[in-house]
């Protein structure tokens, strides 16, 4: 059976490690750090995150501010709140959430946000910066960031020679965590709906990241034995007795019992892009500080 990943584990040590540098820097420098959340429109399970970014941030000793908008917001109200963000002193995050409504150009909302206070890393300053490997003043997507995080836990830091299979090509997650990949020296395949023969694909992969939005898609025999399979998927699904709950993009019960190591879901990658939200969140005000990036 494979080793079960505990993403909430490891998330909880990323933010005591968060918690302890902001403190420190709240007491040397008496700079706290801010994050602001933008949500547009009450969709409950966006509401749902929103709502547990904003408690672990002021569980890390950050200041924490929320705007809840009214989905009928219009695009120049919420840029001018972006620009309002963009020129505060005491924010160094800023995240929108997504998906938006459909009326507004999310494109032109990610580009409006200061790349140095782009904490989810969308941005195309933050996404020339990952590709190029300009690491050191880049903000990385949270989910590709935190599922390295994983990775290294299981597989050790160096991943050189390594085969990795990203099923998924999403902006979000599939582009940056196959970047990831190939700047720690595997050797990245991409996958997507069109991809030929994805079963034969994902058996190749040393390290598998499945990033689809599909549930239970990748089944057991898609796994070369001993693989370290990453799910990212968060799908809400019904179940017989008419209540919902959560599954990834991997058949876990299959795929366990192939894998070296496997995340579950809940409680695999989620905790990490939170936990990864609060890093970068440090990160930024570090960085506005003069002060050298901190490395988790
Ligand atoms: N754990 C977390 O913190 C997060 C979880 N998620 C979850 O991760 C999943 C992916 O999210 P996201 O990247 O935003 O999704 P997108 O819908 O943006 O992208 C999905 C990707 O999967 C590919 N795909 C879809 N169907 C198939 C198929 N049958 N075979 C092969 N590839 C397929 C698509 O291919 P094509 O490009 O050809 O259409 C596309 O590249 C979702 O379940 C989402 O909820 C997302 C963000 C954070
Ligand atoms: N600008 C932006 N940045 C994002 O990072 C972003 C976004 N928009 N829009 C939506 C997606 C999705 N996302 C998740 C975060 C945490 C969990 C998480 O903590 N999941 C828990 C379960 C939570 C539950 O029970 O519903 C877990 O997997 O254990 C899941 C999904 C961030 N996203």
């Amino acid at each position: 059976m494979a080793q079960r990943i505990d993403g909430r584990q490891i998330a909880e040590d990323v933010v005591a490690q968060v918690k302890e540098r902001a403190t420190k820097l709240i007491a040397d420098k008496n700079i706290q750090p801010g994050l602001a959340v933008i949500i547009v429109g009450v969709d409950p399970a966006s509401q749902v995150y929103v709502a547990s970014k904003s408690k672990k941030a002021k569980e890390c000793g950050f200041k924490s501010v929320q705007h809840t908008l009214p989905a009928d917001t219009s695009e120049a109200d919420l840029l001018a709140l972006i620009a309002n963000l963009n020129a505060d002193k005491s924010i160094h995050g800023i995240l929108v959430q997504l998906p938006l409504p459909g009326h507004i150009d999310s494109g032109r909302v990610i580009q409006t946000i200061a790349p140095e206070k782009d904490v989810d890393g969308f941005h195309f300053v933050n996404v020339g910066k990952l590709v190029t490997g300009e690491t050191e003043t880049a903000f990385v997507p949270c989910t590709p960031a935190g599922s390295m995080i994983l990775i290294e836990r299981v597989r050790g830091k160096d991943l050189s020679g390594l085969t990795a299979v990203v099923v998924g090509r999403s902006n979000i997650v599939g582009k940056p965590m196959a970047s990831l990949l190939l700047g720690a020296n595997c050797t990245v395949t991409v996958a997507h709906s069109r991809t030929k023969d994805l079963p034969a694909v994902c058996r190749t992969a040393d390290i598998l990241v499945a990033a689809v939005g599909r549930p239970e898609m990748v089944k057991g025999d898609w796994v070369k034995p001993g693989a370290t399979v990453i799910d990212v998927g968060i799908n809400r699904i019904s179940t017989p007795d008419g209540k919902t709950r959560l599954v990834g993009d991997v058949d876990f019960a299959e795929a366990e019992k192939v894998a070296g190591a496997i995340t579950p879901v809940p409680g695999g990658v989620g905790p990490m892009t939170i936990a990864l939200l609060m890093a970068n969140t440090l990160v930024s005000a570090y960085l506005a500080a003069g002060l050298e990036r901190p490395r988790f």
